[in-house]
Formats: C-alpha cells, structure tokens, sequence
C-alpha cells in the first residue's frame, strides 16, 4: 500500500473550474472566507435572549460581489475592527451551502490537472473539524467533496485515491496505517512534491470512504490528543487523487484536492499552556504563519514564495499558487473577540486586504478628539492648570523628536513669552461623548495584557528638577528620560470605559527633586493629553516620522527604574484629601487607538502607596517597570525604522520585512503580547528577550 505520492500537474493544464468560481481572475490567489460557528449551549446564558456575536456583516452601499465588509466587535468594551473578505458565512448558514459556493467549483479543475487546496483555519473550537469532518446529519466538506469526485469519476472514467496524514510537531504521519509512519517530504527531480511511504488508497464509494477516512480520524484524535482532549494538536490533510486518461496526448492526468484541517491557533498566554503543550502550541502557530507568508507572497507576487519554512507549506507546494486553486475558510467562535480578531487578521492579511476604518469611524474620531480638547481646557481651567502647563508643559517623550531641532527639545524656558503660546495639540486624547466625571479609581497593576497596546503614548510635563537629574551630555535625551523620571502611577476613570485611552498620571514636587507622590485623581474628567510647546505638538503614534532609537528608550527605561527606585512620597508637601499643586508634574500615558478601560488611582487606592508596606511598593513598581517595558516594546515594533528593528534581537531579515509588512496594512498591528505569534516568536522567545532587554538595563 505505501507508495511515493507525487502528482504531476501538467503545465498546459487548463483550469475547468475558473468559469465557475466566484473569483475567477486569478488562478494563484488564494480565496479567504469566513465562517462564524453557530453558539454552543454552553455558551448561551440567558434561555430568553441569544449573545451577540462578536462578528458582523457590515452592509456596503456600493455592494461589490466578490468582497464583503465584516465588523469584530468587543461587546464589552466597543472596540471594534474592519476587515474585508472573499465571503462570509454566518452562524446560520450551513455546510452544505459552503460546499457549493466555494468547494465544487474547484473539482472539476482537479480533472484537469490543477491542483486545489481547502483549508479550515482559526483558533481552538472555532469549528474547524466541525467544517471538515461535518457530523452524520451534516456532513461536512471532506465527505461533501468526496462525493463529488466519486460521482465526477464515475462519469468521467477516472479512478480516485485518498490519502490522509497529518502533520504534528512539523513532522508527517500516516493516518491509514495501523502503526505511526514518518513520512519523508521529498523533492522530485522534476520539482515534484514526493511524500516516501505515504498510502494511496482507491476508493470508489462513500460507504468505501468512510470506512477507512473514520479509521483515519480516530487515529488522529488519538495520537496526540488522548481521548478526553478534543482539541486537535495537528494539521489533517485528506488528500484526494484522482487520474484521468487525456486522449489528446495519451497521457494521464492527474490532480488533486487537499482539505485540511488545521490545528487550531492559541494565544499561549491566555491558555497558561505548559511542557509538551506548549512546545505544540508554538510549532503549530509558526506553521499557521509560515502558511500565511506563503498565502501572502502569493496574493502579492512576491517573487520568493517561502514554501521551504514548514512542513506544511513544503507539502503543498504544489498546491498552492501556480494554476492551483485555494481556499482559506477561516472558522470564528462568535463570543472570543481576541481570538476573532487574530483570525480574521491573519487571513485577511493572506488576502492582501487591509484592516480599514470606515468614513463613518474616521469621523467619530476627529469629533472625539474635537470634544477632547475642549474637556481639556475647560478641566486646566478649572484646575488652575493652565500655568503650569504653560511653564511645564506635557509631551510625548518620542514625539516629534526626531524631526525637530535639538534646540528645541531643550527645556523649556520658563520665562520666556514664547512658552505661553504652548497648544494643545491637534491630537489629543480622545474620550467619548458620554464620559461621566472621573468618581472612582482603582491602581493598576500594570500586568493587564489589555493595556499593553502599541499606540500608547507617554506625555507629562518638565518640572525644574529634572533638569537637575540629567548630566549635561544628556540634554539631546532630555525630553526622552525624563518620559518615566516619575514614580507613577496609573489613574483610572470607571466612566472612561470604552473610550480606547489610558490615562497615567504622576505628580513631581518641583522644589525635591526626589519627591513623589501619587496623585489623587481630579473628578471632572479625563486628563487628555496636551503638548509643551509648538515644536512638541503631538501627533499619533502612526504619525511619526522618525523615532527613537531602541538604545534612548532603554535609556528612557533606565530612568524609569531609576525613579521606581527612589522614595514615593516621604517627602509629600500636600495634605491628605488635597490636590497636589500645580508645580508637581503630570505623566499622562494613553492609547491612541486600542480601546481599554482607563485607570485612575485615587481614594483607598492612593492611599495604598503610603500605606503599604514596602515590599508591596516595590511590586507594585516593579509591575509598572514590567508594562513600560512590554509596553516600549511593543512601541518600538510598530513605529521603528527597519534598520532598528533588525538592532533588536530575536528581529532578522525575514520578520523585520513582516513587520513593516504588517504596518502597511494597520497603522499598529502588534497591539498586546499575543499578536508577536503574528510574527512568529514563541512565547518562550518573547520572554526570553524580555529577559535580555531586562539584563541590559541593570549592566
Ligand atoms: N456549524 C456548527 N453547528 C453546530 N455545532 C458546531 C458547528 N461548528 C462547530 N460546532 C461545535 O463547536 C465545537 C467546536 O468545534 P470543533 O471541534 O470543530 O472546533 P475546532 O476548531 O476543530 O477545535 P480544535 O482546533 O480544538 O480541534 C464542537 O462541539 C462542534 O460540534
């Protein structure tokens, strides 16, 4: 039964299906639907009212029939994101209508000679085996598709054979035979995929499929699962063959449809996966990712397509691009926005589709930064901050840096007239409409992976301490390393939620230099951001021309511990129940764009940071060096120049072209830890350079 499998795809070998698929303009690209998975009983709470799913069709006026606009929503926090897709699929829609509309047209290719390959894509119990394999009521694409070539065969002459393998841990087994089989993946002289050993079996029934397909699935489910575990830990390929006599050249075609189950993508830091899991865990998602490169390079004519980076890809070399046809069905939970969102990113990046913010959005935004900066000003008014702005001013330590003179990134001068025409920047923080006064607060522990988003942006103001705390030869830097000089804390307002901004706020006493001290959160509103001075207005993140290098935001980072370090508040001038004055600095810290629950410290909380002891003081600093840290990273990521980001270790060629990949598409793709998997760090590898990034500050 074993036998090398290398099917040759004739070059003359005219595709059948093109006619009939719904997008037929181009033979190589790969096709890129969703599917969003109907909810599970365990996933409906309430018997009277159904949850939403996290993911929608948006309606477009100029309705194109090849694409289709979706929505991911967070039904907790509003965050919302827009990808445009081949197809969607919603929880009412069933297989059978799937199979029609994107699998049977791509059969009659494979008579042909062009080779097709389905994939079924998205994270753990999105519904991906449920897809493939389909249940005896509904069956799914596998046995829809077989049937198919069974019936096209018959009427054709032709003989079909299956194959089914799966792929774990990058290596390949046979599932039809009794005992575990290596495979070796092989190239043919002629460039042909050759597969060493794998079983080619003839079928010519579906009772005949069946029988010996459900022996392969269970052996899969098995293998590496055990039988208590659903979850699947490998890739199952069902490979169908088929060889068809050509008269015209007597000769024999052959082709043949790969469907694919893949194993499901897991955000590792969400599932705490240990040992072996974990091992899986990260082999499967840089093979997920290895396949999207391959989809990417293929969607975009990049003249190197990286088959070679997994094992999967390798196999389907043949089978994907060329006069091959593919699809991608990439499988939703309808109640994970998380995982919905690194889903749909990913396959919509295979398909050359850009994350977009509709008008409608893009104008919700200007009016939000509009409304900001009159709460701006009203809440300085009210304070009596304005001065202090003036004289301080707050900025973005990265901000305009890099295109602005150095002269002007000296301190400001105090008495100078100039100062006072300080603006508020075009751009600020933006809160909604329907924010409510700041009334409660709460400390922020830093180690909420939310807050960890590439947008955020630290802004505080320059006391006349600080200019103390720099040596001279700083003074290029001083703006920078003063960003963290503070001991902050972060501030919350509960009524904030949803608005996509953090808040961090700290105060310095300007006479003590070592003196800090939390501040007590103003309740009237959001503290937005302001700029300190014409040549610092703020801009987006996105925006930037150029950025720091990663060897200023250590430094950045090494203040940073350096006040983390120092005394909070023994020498605190204001009184209890007080606002600090005036004098003291504010460190305003905020997310551009990834919505998060803003944290205020007031109240019970302030008082923790006098009232605990030091060993709490120390964690709790240390956690807040820990989400700078992560933080920073993750800045550096999505707005640092190619040259820097190959200054990084664990950056080569390859992922630095990814990132800046990634960028063209999204403004910040890499918003939380868990999208790194997106360029294809382990977390092991995160963690490790973490680590190294941590060394390096105490050297
Ligand atoms: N269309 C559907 N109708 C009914 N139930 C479904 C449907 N799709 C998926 N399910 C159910 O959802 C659950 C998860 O589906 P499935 O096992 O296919 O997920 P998966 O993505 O293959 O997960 P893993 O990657 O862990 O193997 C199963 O209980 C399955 O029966």
């Amino acid at each position: 039964m074993s036998t090398s499998v290398g099917l040759k795809t004739p070059k003359s070998a005219n595709c059948a299906a093109s006619s009939r698929h719904p997008r037929s303009d181009s033979a190589t690209r790969v096709r890129v639907v969703v599917r969003i998975r109907p909810f599970l009983a365990s996933e409906i709470v309430s018997t009277e009212e159904e949850p939403t799913p996290c993911i929608s069709l948006i309606d477009t006026e100029a309705g194109s029939v090849d694409e289709v606009a979706v929505r991911i929503k967070d039904q907790e926090t509003s965050r919302n994101e827009c990808y445009e897709l081949d197809s969607f699929y919603g929880q009412e829609s069933n297989l059978s209508q799937i199979f029609h509309t994107e699998v049977f047209p791509v059969i009659p290719g494979i008579f042909q000679g062009c080779n097709a390959t389905v994939f079924a894509y998205g994270a753990t119990g999105s519904g991906k085996t449920f897809t493939m394999q389909g249940t005896d009521e509904q069956p799914g694409l596998m046995p829809l598709a077989m049937s198919t070539v069974l019936s096209l065969s018959e009427s054709m002459g032709c003989s079909a054979e299956i194959s089914y393998f799966e792929i774990y841990m990058d290596r390949c087994y046979d599932l039809l035979e009794p005992k575990a089989k290596e495979i070796s993946v092989l190239d043919s002289k002629d460039g042909c995929i050759l597969l060493k050993g794998l079983s080619q079996v003839p079928v010519r029934s579906m009772s005949e499929f069946y029988e010996i397909f459900s022996c392969g699935v269970q052996r899969r489910k098995v293998a590496h699962t055990g039988l208590n575990d659903v979850s699947s830990r490998s890739h199952g390929v069902l490979m169908i063959a088929v060889a068809s006599h050509d008269e015209e050249s007597d000769s024999i075609i052959s082709g043949k449809l790969n469907l694919i189950d893949l194993a499901g993508n897991e955000d590792n830091r969400r599932t705490c996966n240990e040992g072996v899991r974990l091992q899986e865990s990260a082999t499967i998602n840089q093979s997920l990712f290895a396949l999207s490169n391959v989809i990417y390079a293929l969607n975009n004519n990049k003249s190197y397509v990286p088959y070679r980076d997994s094992k999967l890809t390798r196999i389907l070399q043949d089978s994907l691009g060329g006069t091959s046809r593919s699809l991608m069905i990439a499988c939703l939970n309808p109640i994970s926005y998380q995982e919905a969102v690194h889903t749909v990113c990913l396959a919509a990046r295979s398909r050359q589709i850009v994350n977009f913010v509709s008008s409608a959005q893009k104008q919700e935004i200007r009016k939000e930064k509009v409304d900001m900066e009159a709460k701006l000003r009203a809440w300085l008014e009210s304070k009596g901050k304005t001065k202090s702005i003036r004289q301080n001013g707050l900025c973005s330590p990265y901000q305009g840096r890099a295109n602005t003179p150095k002269s002007s990134l000296k301190k400001p001068n105090l008495n100078s007239s100039s100062v006072k025409e300080k603006k508020i920047p075009k751009h600020g923080v933006s809160c909604s409409k329907e924010r409510k006064p700041l009334t409660s607060s709460r400390l922020i522990t830093s180690t909420d992976e939310e807050s960890y988003t590439s947008n955020a942006v630290t802004t505080r103001a320059i006391s006349h301490s600080d200019k103390e705390s720099f040596p001279p030869e700083e003074e290029d830097h001083k703006n920078l390393d003063r960003t963290d000089a503070g001991g902050s804390c972060l501030f919350t307002n509960e009524s904030c939620e949803n608005q996509g901004k953090d808040i961090k706020l700290s105060k310095h006493n300007v006479d003590q230099e070592e003196d800090e001290k939390v501040l007590v959160s103003d309740s009237k509103a959001c503290v937005p951001e302001v700029a300190w001075g014409k040549e610092n207005i703020c801009t987006p993140t996105q925006e930037f021309v150029g950025f720091p290098s990663i060897n200023e935001r250590i430094k950045a980072l090494k203040n940073s511990i350096r006040s983390v370090f120092s005394p909070i508040d023994s020498n605190i001038k204001t009184p209890p129940g007080e606002s600090p004055s005036d004098d003291q600095f504010c460190v305003v810290m905020f997310k551009q764009r990834s919505p998060k629950t803003p944290l205020i410290l007031t109240g019970d909380n302030a008082s923790l940071m006098s009232a605990t002891t030091p060993l709490d003081r120390f964690k709790s600093c240390a956690s807040d060096l820990k989400s700078s840290l992560i933080q920073e990273y993750l800045t550096f990521l999505n707005t640092a120049s190619k040259e820097d980001l190959l200054r990084l270790k664990g950056i080569g060629q390859k992922r630095a072209d990814y990132i800046m990949e990634l960028r063209e598409n999204s403004p910040c793709p890499i918003k939380s830890l868990s999208d790194l998997e997106k360029i294809g760090l382990s977390t092991k590898q995160v963690h490790d350079m973490f680590r190294k990034a941590a060394r390096e500050i105490f050297s």
